[in-house]
């Protein structure tokens, strides 16, 4: 009797579970919503979405289920819509941005969208207060650095970077990240010699928000295991603060070098001097993450197109002796600079093409609805993340016949559906749709143009390049098309090939090139020093324009309460800095800690 009971309850509980899944199966693949691949309750396509090359697997349901430019799946209860047509993005992210702006919750960063107040990453934040202010500053400091002032810095790190080459061509992955490092450095901290850490720190950042990084950013209940079973929180625990710490060390040693007039122009220093006394920016932590995040985002995002440049040029020799035919004739044997840009069509072909054919923000960044919407027809709900596929729009036959191939004529002949006049002006990246859509479209679309345009154009006045040739066997080694990491920014996988020097002349008009602007930087950075000096003794109190600290926050974890950068203990009695603290109650990942009167 008891069996019976129990195998009846079992049926019963069987039957509804059936039952229900059924329901919700018809109801997730309701016929009249938007098209996209089956899904299973709950779990939605995570079973067959690769991690790897993810842009290939959405590009491929595109293909297969879009019907007007976009498609929906979804991930264990994650909405998302998928687009794959520009002129759907423009309607849905452009002319509809003042609801579709907002960013889906990172699982594996502490507080992403900055809801509870952390304020650290402008890329990642939500459409809010502190979004608003950072956007504001960091616009107008970009805009600051493709300014003249500014691009005397690229040319000094192109110089370095080639001279590197010369000397070291084997390490050129790891000098060519360092140069753009460099560059971010330098319009940051006036600094040059933090790049290796700045570099070590983007990428970790990098690692941490894509969902080919901790694999809590798929499965993403792992994330909320208790801390002590829970390695993925205690290494982004570490992760953070010490990039933090970082952050802030930066922003107080500009702050004793601007104090003695020590320290040249640049973001930390303006901010410090000037925009400090104006801005809606909250105090030094604030302020020291916006300008750390700056730093950081300017390194990997060049980086790609960079070393995509690199392997389009070996595969290409004839648009590679194009563009070095342009640069001799033009520039007539100096190195290209800024103002040659106009009349450097061919080279500007070659640097869009490359990042049309290799984009490296392939999957493009997700948006979060902040309301319910229809388009066309069809429900999207509050909460929808999203998703302007980049490789979907690059790889459009009708807008870019051949898609596949690297044909930079497509940007310079009449005849072809992309070609733009008047050549001096068009070719141009800025507005690609690599760079985003509306009210989050990339910030640093002037200064990526700028600095490809230097770092490349350096590259073909000095070097052939090619594929390396094995010494034992003859061979050539391979330079793949196909092989990258699969983070939301990629770049190719490692691989070999040879810088070789355009003649015996240019490899040391290369290496010249670079001594003289060392010599000159060391030279205007001693009579930069000595003149601070002079207006000390003179008694010129410098300090007094550099206001100091008013307040600082520091997300501190609920699991692990170690002190935060610049803190002797935490929570209640701390002192930071020497200013008291205040310690605002638990919030979902941990405590908000200000320190200062601004609250
Ligand atoms: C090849 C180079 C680059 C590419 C492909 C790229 C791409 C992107 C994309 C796709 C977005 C998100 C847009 C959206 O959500 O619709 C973005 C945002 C952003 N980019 Fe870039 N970027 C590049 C270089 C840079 C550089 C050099 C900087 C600054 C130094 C920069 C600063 C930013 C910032 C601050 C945001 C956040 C904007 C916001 O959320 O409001 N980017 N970028």
């Amino acid at each position: 009797m008891q069996l019976l009971t129990a195998l009846l309850l079992g049926g019963v509980v069987v039957v509804a579970a059936a039952i229900h899944f059924i329901k919700v199966f018809r109801k997730i693949n309701d016929p009249n919503g938007l098209p996209g691949p089956t899904q299973i309750p709950y779990l939605g396509r995570i079973h067959d979405l690769p991690i790897d090359y993810m842009w290939l697997k959405f590009k491929e349901w595109g293909d297969k289920y879009a019907t007007g430019g976009l498609y929906r799946t979804s991930m264990l209860g994650a909405e998302f819509v998928i687009i794959t047509n520009e002129r759907v993005a423009e309607d849905l992210l452009v002319k509809r941005a003042k609801f579709n702006s907002d960013r889906p919750q990172i699982r594996s960063l502490f507080d992403s969208k900055s809801e509870h107040g952390s304020m650290e990453y402008l890329p990642l934040m939500g459409r809010n207060q502190y979004w608003s202010r950072q956007r504001r500053l960091t616009h107008a400091y970009i805009t600051e650095a493709t300014n003249a002032r500014y691009h005397g810095v690229m040319y000094f790190e192109a110089k370095r970077w080639i001279a590197r080459l010369v000397a070291d061509p084997d390490n050129f992955q790891a000098s060519l990240e360092d140069m753009a490092s460099k560059v971010m450095c330098q319009l940051t901290w006036d600094d040059p010699n933090l790049s290796t850490y700045c570099t070590k720190s983007a990428w970790g950042l990098l690692r941490q928000m894509s969902p080919a990084g901790p694999i809590t950013n798929v499965l993403t209940p792992l994330w909320h295991l208790p801390w002590i079973l829970n390695p993925w929180k205690r290494a982004e625990r570490k992760r953070h603060d010490e990039q933090q710490a970082w952050w802030m060390n930066q922003f107080q040693r500009c702050r004793e070098k601007t104090a003695k007039g020590e320290l040249r122009p640049c973001w930390t220093r303006q901010f410090q001097e000037k925009t400090s006394l104006k801005t809606t920016i909250s105090g030094d932590y604030e302020a020291s993450s916006v300008i750390g995040m700056l730093a950081l985002v300017g390194i990997f995002t060049v980086a790609g197109p960079l070393s995509y440049w690199l392997v389009s040029m070996v595969h290409h020799p004839e648009w590679q002796a194009a563009v070095q035919r342009e640069i001799d004739e033009v520039c007539e044997g100096r190195l290209p600079t800024l103002e040659d840009a106009p009349r450097l069509p061919v080279l500007r072909a070659c640097i869009k093409e490359t990042m049309r054919w290799r984009p490296n923000v392939p999957t493009g960044v997700a948006h979060e609805t902040e309301v319910d919407d229809v388009y066309n027809g069809h429900f999207i709900p509050k909460g929808t993340r999203i998703l302007p596929l980049d490789w979907a729009f690059l790889r459009n036959p009708e807008k870019y016949p051949d898609p596949n191939s690297f044909r930079p004529e497509r940007w310079l002949e009449p005849g072809w559906p992309t070609f733009q006049a008047p050549l001096t002006q068009f070719p141009t990246i800025k507005g690609m749709s690599s760079f985003g859509w509306g009210q989050r479209q990339c910030l640093g679309m002037n200064l990526t143009q700028d600095e490809l345009i230097v770092a490349c154009g350096s590259l073909a006045w000095a070097f052939n390049l090619k594929h390396k040739v094995n010494p034992v066997t003859g061979e050539r080694y391979p330079v793949p098309t196909d092989k990258s990491n699969s983070l939301l920014i990629i770049k190719p996988d490692p691989f070999k090939m040879a810088f070789e020097p355009r003649s015996k002349e240019r490899r040391e008009e290369t290496l010249r090139v670079w001594q003289e602007a060392e010599r000159e930087d060391r030279a205007k950075r001693m009579a930069f020093l000595a003149n601070a000096r002079e207006e000390r003794a003179k008694g010129v109190v410098l300090s007094e324009k550099v206001p100091v600290a008013v307040s600082t926050s520091v997300l501190v974890s609920t699991e692990e309460r170690t002190p935060a950068p610049g803190c002797t203990g935490i929570p209640t009695s701390t002192v930071c800095t020497g200013i008291p603290v205040q310690v605002i109650p638990p919030i979902e990942e941990g405590l908000l800690v200000r320190v200062g009167s601004v609250f």
